[in-house]
């Protein structure tokens, strides 16, 4: 049953028909020519990709540094790997830098948040483009889609993808299936306690991009609680006007476990209390809890009662401050 329009809100209604593009209108020949002086790089988070991350790097190489050069870096993250992902990367045309030695001497943190902070940080672009290095049948309008907001209106500082998600089982596709977490835990939490963002198609999009000046003004969120953190803080920080979504057609991607994505849920949903917290809407910065406890069926731990291994994961999640104040702490 469809529910009435009526009931969004007029601002997100404005927002979603104002700020909504299409990858497909901005070709590279024309971003080059609306590009001037502004350099652009785009930062691949890849923990073991090797199976991925070289048909990517190579086709933003082959499209958009060769045939029409509008990405002036292609830097992959190297996020404490055990596979061939450095060596596929830097065979396709990536220049590739470890999370850990671009965070050597700050406090380790974990997962993805942390990669795309030192991805930022090894990078130089005036506008920053992230993708994640487990795409499959990549295109490089996703990466046209996303500048060409930021390239054609200065008014726009942050522009997130959207696309289809087909969720690849093991004997057929479900067309729609995809973004679980999103479904079931980030879209109800935004637009319960986050409503203004409700416009957006695919909050948690792995792929997105921001001006530099920006993107070193918000924390990034360690692990998985990176895209919520940045959306709630973009929002705060530069208003609901000054971001995008730009629709990129379908995505393809490895598929995680229930079981993973129940501990990448519970990390967006510590994030998102944090940020209820600032808001005044929580009134402790963290939940009662935050150990996740999951239950595997077997195991070589199985408790007699139960018959199922119990299996337990510290869900919190810590963050590197906004790029801008170190740098000003540096320089004082
Ligand atoms: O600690 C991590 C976890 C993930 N990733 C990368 O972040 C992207 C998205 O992660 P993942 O595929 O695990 O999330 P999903 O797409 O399944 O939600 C991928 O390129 C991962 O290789 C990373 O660099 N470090
Ligand atoms: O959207 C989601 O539910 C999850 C899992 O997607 P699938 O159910 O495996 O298609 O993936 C997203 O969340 C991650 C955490 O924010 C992001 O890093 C991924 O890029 C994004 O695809």
């Amino acid at each position: 049953m469809w529910h009435s329009h009526a009931n969004t809100s007029p601002v997100v209604e404005a927002w979603t028909t104002y700020r909504t593009g299409h990858a497909g209108r901005w070709t590279p020949e024309a971003l080059l020519a609306a590009k001037g002086r502004d350099r652009v790089s785009v930062v691949i988070p890849a923990r073991n990709e090797e199976a991925t991350i070289g048909a990517i790097v190579a086709t933003i190489r082959r499209d958009l540094v060769e045939h029409v050069p509008l990405v002036d870096e292609i830097l992959v993250v190297d996020s404490r790997s055990t596979d061939a992902t450095a060596e596929v990367a830097r065979r396709a045309g990536a220049r590739v830098v470890s999370q850990d030695r671009m965070t050597r001497g700050l406090p380790r943190m974990e997962g993805k948040g942390d990669a795309l902070w030192a991805g930022l940080a090894a990078t130089t672009g005036d506008l920053v483009a992230f993708v994640d290095g487990d795409l499959h049948e990549f295109s490089s309008h996703f990466v046209t889609g996303l500048l060409g907001p930021m390239l054609t209106d200065q008014s726009v500082e942050f522009v997130k993808g959207f696309y289809h998600r087909p969720l690849n089982g093991p004997v057929s596709v479900e067309a729609d299936g995809g973004g679980r977490v999103t479904e079931l835990a980030a879209r109800p939490l935004i637009n319960l306690f986050f409503p203004e963002l409700a416009g957006f198609v695919q909050p948690l999009a792995g792929e997105y991009a921001g001006r530099r000046r920006t993107l070193e003004r918000v924390p990034f969120v360690s692990g998985y609680g990176v895209e919520i953190g940045m959306l709630i803080d973009l929002v705060d920080l530069v208003g609901l006007d000054a971001l995008a979504q730009v629709d990129l057609g379908e995505r393809k991607h490895r598929h995680q476990s229930s079981e993973a994505l129940g501990r990448m849920a519970a990390q967006i949903m510590v994030t998102a209390w944090s940020r209820m917290y600032r808001r005044g809407l929580a009134t402790e910065p963290l939940p009662p809890s935050t150990l996740l406890t999951q239950f595997r069926r077997g195991g070589h731990d199985a408790l007699p009662n139960l018959d199922r291994e119990i299996a337990v994961t510290e869900t919190a999640v810590t963050e590197r401050p906004p790029l801008a104040s170190l740098r000003s702490a540096v320089a004082a």
